[in-house]
């Protein structure tokens, strides 16, 4: 795809698609629960379509509007076995949240997914699985997939994450959910809380003391309604955008302001942009509007505590830092390296080609700042995130940029460059 932007200013208003983490979670606890779900403003990208397309072969009815998904639950007894594989796609989060579900039914199922899956590491999960009495076999002891899970009665567990990652997290919630008694998590570092905010949203209870996360055995959940605040990870491109971009100013509305999820609002602040953020609504999930405009920023340092709170915006903020006075220091961002691509070494060689000064470190990069962008050919390395880096780094270059493989971008996005051409003036 060849992308000539022209230099551009941006403006508008937008409401950026459905969550990814929350609609995939929607599915699952509307599959579990007893009774009808609905969901407005999911997130029709391709990694939800296979969490759906998964709890179709397990026999859930799931049906799909254009405003609405309804899952017809039938409470944890309504999973049945699957005469197919499981194809979870390019979605991690499927792959291992699904894992933690399948390892207490009483069946036998098979997932697989793409090339990029079957690179990342499944092992933090069926670790604690089998810990907890799971029968999970797989590709070098269970590391990657193809797996195979003989579903069994599981046992409680009290289990410390090694990795801060809502992923593992969710995928031992799951099965502590399934066992007799009281499971402890403890989680060094806070991620995403999207897990826990829907256990009580879908009538069941979750204990969070400091960093324990204390779960009961044996609940069962009632079908909802669930309203899906758009993605601040989505968001997040446009931000960087409208900040870089000259004389721009744009509205994103009903964004998802979870705090376990806004590190780049501390970051855009801790940078000096011209930012404004409302919140609209606080039950459940927190919802706001963000307003952002061209920024003189300066270099930051982001590590610690903040990581997980952005991990995913990493790629994007990368290309900030480009534009800022002085330099951007990212640490303790090791998890990038396990995601749909190593993030750390594809930001930096795709954003070099097109004159940023940037250079990778064992756990982050060094971007030094003010850098003038030029044209080039780049590639997403079939990551949608850091295909939508390269489309936005696009707007500020001196010259065309030609984007291998943008199609990635439909994994978390689809209406990326409708949104995209509608904000360009
Ligand atoms: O739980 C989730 O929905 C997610 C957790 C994060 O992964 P990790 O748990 O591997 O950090 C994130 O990168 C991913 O996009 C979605
Ligand atoms: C890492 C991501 O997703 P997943 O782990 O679900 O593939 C992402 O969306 O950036």
């Amino acid at each position: 795809m060849k992308l000539n932007f022209k230099q551009p200013s941006l403006g508008g208003k937008i409401e950026v698609p459905g969550d990814k983490s929350i609609s995939h979670r929607s599915i699952m606890f509307g599959a579990l629960a007893e009774g009808k779900t609905v969901i407005r403003h999911f997130l029709k990208g391709e990694d939800c379509l296979s969490t759906i397309d998964c709890f179709r072969k397990l026999g859930v009815k799931i049906e799909e509007t254009d405003e609405e998904i309804i899952v017809h639950g039938a409470g944890w007894d309504g999973l049945k076995e699957p005469s197919s594989i499981l194809d979870t796609g390019n979605s991690g989060t499927t792959t291992r949240l699904m894992l933690g579900i399948l390892a207490g039914r009483p069946f036998h199922s098979v997932m697989i997914g793409d090339e990029s899956i079957a690179r990342r590491p499944m092992d933090r999960v069926t670790v604690p699985l089998a810990s907890m009495g799971a029968d999970i076999a797989g590709r070098d002891n269970g590391r990657f997939t193809p797996l195979s899970i003989r579903g069994r009665k599981l046992q409680t567990t009290e289990y410390k994450l090694p990795v801060a990652s809502a992923q593992v997290k969710s995928a031992v919630i799951f099965a502590a959910l399934q066992a007799e008694g009281e499971s402890v998590i403890i989680e060094p570092e806070a991620t995403r809380d999207h897990t826990e905010k829907m256990i009580e949203q879908f009538g069941g209870t979750v204990r969070r003391e400091e960093d324990r996360i204390i779960i009961q055995g044996g609940q069962s959940f009632k079908g909802t309604d669930v309203y899906v605040p758009g993605d601040i990870s989505s968001a997040a491109f446009f931000m960087v955008a409208a900040a870089i971009a000259p004389n721009s100013e744009i509205v994103l509305e009903n964004t998802g302001l979870n705090e376990t999820r806004t590190g780049i609002i501390d970051v855009f602040k801790q940078m000096g942009a011209d930012m404004t953020v409302e919140k609209t609504s606080s039950e459940g999930e927190e919802i706001g509007t963000i307003t952002i405009r061209t920024s003189n920023l300066k270099g930051t340092e982001i590590s610690g505590a903040l990581i997980p709170r952005l991990i995913d915006e990493i790629p994007v903020i990368a290309l900030l830092a480009t534009q800022a006075e002085g330099d951007t220091i990212i640490r303790d961002a090791e998890e990038l390296k396990v995601k749909e691509t190593n993030r750390i070494d594809t930001v930096v060689d795709e954003l070099k080609k097109l004159g940023a000064d940037i250079e990778a470190t064992d756990d982050g990069m060094i971007i030094r700042g003010k850098s003038k962008l030029h044209g080039g050919s780049v590639s997403s390395h079939g990551d949608h995130r850091i295909g939508m880096v390269m489309a936005i780094a696009s707007l500020i270059t001196d010259g065309e940029v030609e984007l291998d493989d943008h199609e990635a971008i439909a994994v978390s996005y689809p209406e990326f460059f409708e949104h995209l051409n509608q904000l360009v003036k």
